[in-house]
Order: C-alpha cells, then structure tokens, then sequence
C-alpha cells in the first residue's frame, strides 16, 4: 500500500476463494435449505414448469441464472475474506477487489467461458444478445450484471444493504411508504395509458432482476407461514422482510407482521475478479423483442411452431392467444401461477400487459403470413428471422420515435442525440458503448412509471364504449390474465382501453392497488411497489437521491428544506 501498490500474496488469495466456496456452499446451496428453512418455510409459489433448460442425461432442470448465482455468491463471500485479510475499509474494497484476478483460484470456474461467433457474422441478431458487439461478445448478453452510474454503496463495502449517511439504520420503507405516498392522485390530460403498458412491455425486453432461488428454482422463506417475522436465527440470508407495525392497514387487515422480501440474483463480473455484489439481468440488455421471443434459443425455439415462420398461439373463439405451458391446463383457479407462454416469463403481471404481449404475438404473425406469400419459397427458419427482424424494428422505432419524446420530452431527445434520421441510415454505432442496462436505471430510475399505473381499468367494445360490467380493479387479475381464457374477447378490449384512458401523472402518488394490494390473491393483505422499490434500491447498494442530483449536475442539498422547490412541504 505504500508506494501505491498492494502486495497480496498468492496464498491470501486461494484462502480467500476457498472459503468464500465453502461459505456460500453452506449459505446458499441445500445444505441451509435443509436445516434451516423446515418444509414448512419453503414458499410454496405454484411455477409451471415454463422454459426450464433440462439436463439430458439426469433430467433435472438447469437454470444458468441460478446457478451462476450461487457461483457469484462464492465470490461475495471471498471478497468479504480478502477484505478482512487486508483489512481494506470499504472504498479501498471497492477499488481494489475487481483488480485481484479469481484465474487460478477454486472459483476461477465461475468465469464466463469464451464465446465463438458465428464467421461470417449473422444477420439477424442472436437469442442471448452474445456476438451483437462483434468486439466485446459478451457484452448485453442475457445473465450478465447491470452496469453503474454511479457506484455501489453498501454498508459493508461488499454486499449488505446501503445504511444512511451517518452510518446507521435507515428507516422502515413501508413507514416511509405510508408517511409520505398518497393514494391515486390527477389523471393525465394529454397521453394515454399505453404509456404505462407499453412502458412496461419494454422493460421487460431490457431489465429482469431474478429473486434468488436455490438451485430447485424453491424460494427461501422470508416471512413465516403465517405472515409473521421470522426470528434472526431462522431467517436465510438472502431474506430482507419488511417489518409492519400496528396502525398500518394491512396489518389491521390481516395481522401480518412481515412483508415479504428476497435479494436478487448476483451475477459474475465479465472480467472475472473479486469484487462488490453485482446484479444479474437475466435479459437480453439490448432492446430486441426478447420479451416475445426469449433471452435465449431454447426458449425461442419452445415457443416457434417450426413451420412457416410462425410463433405458437392458441386459437380460440377465432382469436389469437398465447400458448399455455404444457402441465399447467388444469392448475385450479387464482393461484397467481404464468400459463400462458411468451418471451418473457412476467407477461401476466396484469391483463394490459398480457395485451401487449398479445398485439407483438399477432403482429409477428401476420407479418411472417405476408412474407410467405410475397416469397413462397422461404422456409421456416427465414422466414422466422424476418418477420423477427422486422418486428424487433418496429419495437424500436417505436420507442425512440413514440415513446421516448413523450417521457423525455423533445428537447431531451434532441440534446441527447436520440431523434431518428427521416431517412437512410443511423451512423452512430459505437463498438466502444456498452449497452448494459445500468443497475440504476432498473432498481430505481424507471420505476418512477409505477406512479402512472391506474387502479381501475376500463375495457371498451369495438365501438370504444365502455364495458362496465367487465371493467375491473387491477388487484383482481395480478398473475391471473391465463384465468381469462374463456373470455378471449378480453385483451382485444383491454387494449382498446388502454389507448383510451389516461393515465395517472408522474407524481408521489400511487394507487392503492399496487401500494396495499400488490400481488393479493386470495390473501387479506398485499404488497407495497412503493416499499419494496425502496428496499430494492438499497439492497443493490444503489446511492442517495441526493448523490443523483449531483450526478445529474444539481446541486448536493445540505438539509431537506432546501428541497422545498421539488416536493410538497409535508413530503
Ligand atoms: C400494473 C403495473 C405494474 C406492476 C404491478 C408492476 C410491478 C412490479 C414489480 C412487482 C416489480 C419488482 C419489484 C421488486 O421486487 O423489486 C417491478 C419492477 C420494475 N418495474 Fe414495474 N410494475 C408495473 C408497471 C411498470 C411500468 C409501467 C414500468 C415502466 C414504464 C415499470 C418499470 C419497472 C422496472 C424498471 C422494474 C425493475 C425491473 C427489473 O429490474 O427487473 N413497471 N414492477
Ligand atoms: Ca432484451
């Protein structure tokens, strides 16, 4: 450290690796499931067994995010022990970590293996994003970490959630929810709620932070089965509830003391070092369909008919719906489980969603019917990539000649760069940009859009009047649009809807259905978007609003009344 340079002996740094190994393999493997979380602890989330990878050979399932994963936990865990062993404070950590090589130790498998690219290169893009940068392969692959703007804070340099400023505990996210967020709030006057799903459809093509799982795709246990805290002891480590408090509605709803709450999947640096807990997106980073297609090529192929270019739907009634995962036709009613098939394993988050989705299904489809018929000799897999071609064009011209300038705004688009060219050919790319979603971005930033999402829903006939018998509360249908299968009319007229009612504004108001009825099922009491956003940030060691306003070239701020321009007095 001295004359600049560290001098870490070989030795450290094998010990280090090979206890982060046996660490992470106590912590994160069966053996904890095992002998911590009883049967009775285990979330018994019902999951169809949707685009599971299965081993030939044994036939268990194989699941690349999980397990690579618990790899990158192995190297939290070893970061943790070189930093003790240097004893390096947590700035120290962050920078010197990434710069020690895992090459050469017990968890040098964990390094993403060398990719070869098709030569020539293809035309048309690859399922997992690999070979797009024909300079950085692996760049915007799925299962690769979000990059920062900013970076990590966590309180022990490496992986625990970030504390406030003076070191200490920062405040319950529901309290905080509950003091500050009220409920819905003014309508918009001038767009439409295809801003909230659509926004929502995008996001799922470019961002999907995994909960953690064991290596069965089983949930640990954050809350008992009663809704109640579980002690510290019995607690898994990758668990971090929210506690409620009496007063709070849905504790008077239902007595639950225990929001549930589980840390997202880690993922390992491309560059294979040490280092700080990084997010894993288990999408494709670029923005290329692969919401509707897939983050990777068995999916894809799961979910093509193989002839004529086609993707799988379900006819019925004479309208186009979405396959339903095969095991999952007869699961009983409202047990919040995904049936219906699609790039994207969260397409029935809510039935406006599920309608999007729906409108890329058909649009894929009638494009690959018009491409057969003006060149009938194409086979399937031609015609397939072109029609995929095409549509993944429109996805993004879309959103950068539709969507942007309305949430940025057109001087935004303008000093950004970002306005497309009316004609010929854009010149701007850059094999230097990496097109990593920022963690950013995903654990904080964009979902500011969830103060738009509307409680009520309207569907609207064909002659865009409104169904009020069929019109419904948002809660009603979270994870459940498979449910609506025998109204297939529905998501015509949910779509209709959605480019006729407005939305809420961008503001610190949300609706209720997602601030207390998150996700409630048949349950008294649900989630909180708003606190758990909260929490999300800071388990991902995302900085402080006002570390941001500095970043975005504002002033730092010194004490909250000089915030007094930007929120309201009681905020
Ligand atoms: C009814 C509508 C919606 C519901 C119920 C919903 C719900 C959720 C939930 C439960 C999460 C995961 C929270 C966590 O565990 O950290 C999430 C994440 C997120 N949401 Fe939404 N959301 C909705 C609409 C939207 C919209 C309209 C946008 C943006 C336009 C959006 C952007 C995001 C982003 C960026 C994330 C992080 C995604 C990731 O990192 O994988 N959401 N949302
Ligand atoms: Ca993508």
């Amino acid at each position: 450290k001295e004359n600049g340079f560290l001098d870490i002996a070989v030795e450290d740094v094998q010990w280090a690796a090979e206890n982060g190994l046996q660490r992470a393999q106590y912590k994160y493997t069966i053996e904890l499931e095992n002998s911590l979380l009883s049967e009775k602890l285990i979330e018994n989330k019902i999951k169809c067994p949707a685009h599971r990878k299965v081993d030939k050979k044994s036939g268990a399932s194989i699941d690349e995010s999980i397990q690579q994963s618990i790899q990158a936990l192995a190297i939290v865990e070893a970061s943790k022990n070189l930093m003790q062993r240097l004893n390096l404070n947590a700035a120290e950590a962050s920078q010197i970590l990434t710069k020690v090589s895992l090459k050469n130790t017990t968890l040098e498998g964990a390094c993403s293996e060398t990719i070869t690219c098709p030569s020539p290169a293809s035309k048309y893009r690859s399922f997992d994003g690999s070979c797009n940068n024909l300079v950085q392969v692996n760049w915007g692959r799925r299962n690769t970490i979000y990059r920062r703007l900013l970076p990590a804070q966590y309180g022990n340099g490496i992986d625990s959630p970030r504390p406030a400023t003076d070191g200490g505990e920062l405040l319950n996210p529901r309290n905080i929810s509950l003091a500050i967020i009220g409920d819905d709030g003014p309508t918009s006057t001038d767009i439409t709620l295809l801003i909230t799903s659509f926004g929502q459809f995008i996001t799922h093509d470019i961002t999907n932070s995994d909960d953690f799982t064991f290596e069965n795709g089983s949930s640990p246990a954050c809350c008992d089965s009663q809704g109640q805290l579980l002690p510290p002891n019995e607690l898994h480590p990758q668990c971090l509830p929210i506690e409620l408090y009496e007063g709070d509605a849905n504790f008077n709803a239902s007595g639950d003391t225990c929001m549930s709450f589980t840390r997202s999947k880690v993922g390992v640096d491309l560059s294979c070092t040490f280092g700080l807990a990084e997010q894993l997106n288990s999408n494709t980073h670029y923005l290329d369909g692969s919401q509707i297609y897939g983050s990777d090529a068995d999916i894809s192929n799961s979910l093509r008919t193989a002839v004529d270019g086609l993707l799988k739907s379900l006819d019925v009634g004479g309208r186009q719906l979405f396959p339903i995962t095969p095991g999952c036709e007869n699961l009983p009613k409202r047990e919040l489980a995904v049936c219906f098939q699609a790039g994207d394993n969260r397409l029935e988050e809510n039935p406006q969603l599920t309608a999007v989705h729906l409108l890329f299904l058909r649009e894929h489809n009638r494009i690959a019917k018009e491409l057969k018929a003006l060149n009938p000799q194409w086979n399937d897999e031609i015609l397939f990539q072109e029609a995929r071609r095409i549509v993944i064009a429109q996805l993004q011209h879309i959103t950068y000649n539709e969507y942007l300038p309305v949430i940025l705004g057109s001087q935004v688009m303008v000093d950004s760069g970002l306005v497309l060219p009316t004609s010929g050919y854009g010149t701007g790319y850059d094999s230097n940009v990496d097109p990593s979603i920022s963690n950013d971005f995903a654990a904080a930033a964009f979902r500011v859009m969830h103060s738009t999402i509307q409680g009520t829903i309207s569907l609207l006939n064909s002659a865009d009047e409104e169904e009020m018998e069929r019109s419904f509360t948002l809660s009603q249908y979270f994870f459940n649009a498979s449910q609506l299968l025998k109204d297939p009319g529905f998501f015509d007229s949910a779509l209709r809807g959605v480019t006729k009612q407005p939305p809420e504004v961008i503001d610190g108001l949300y609706t209720d259905e997602v601030a207390d009825n998150l996700f409630i099922g048949q349950k008294k009491s649900g989630g909180d978007l708003v606190a758990i956003a909260i929490q999300r940030g800071r388990e991902h060691g995302i900085p402080s609003y006002n570390e941001f306003r500095e970043f975005c070239g504002m002033p730092k701020v010194q004490s909250f009344d000089e915030l007094i321009d930007e929120f309201v007095q009681e905020v």
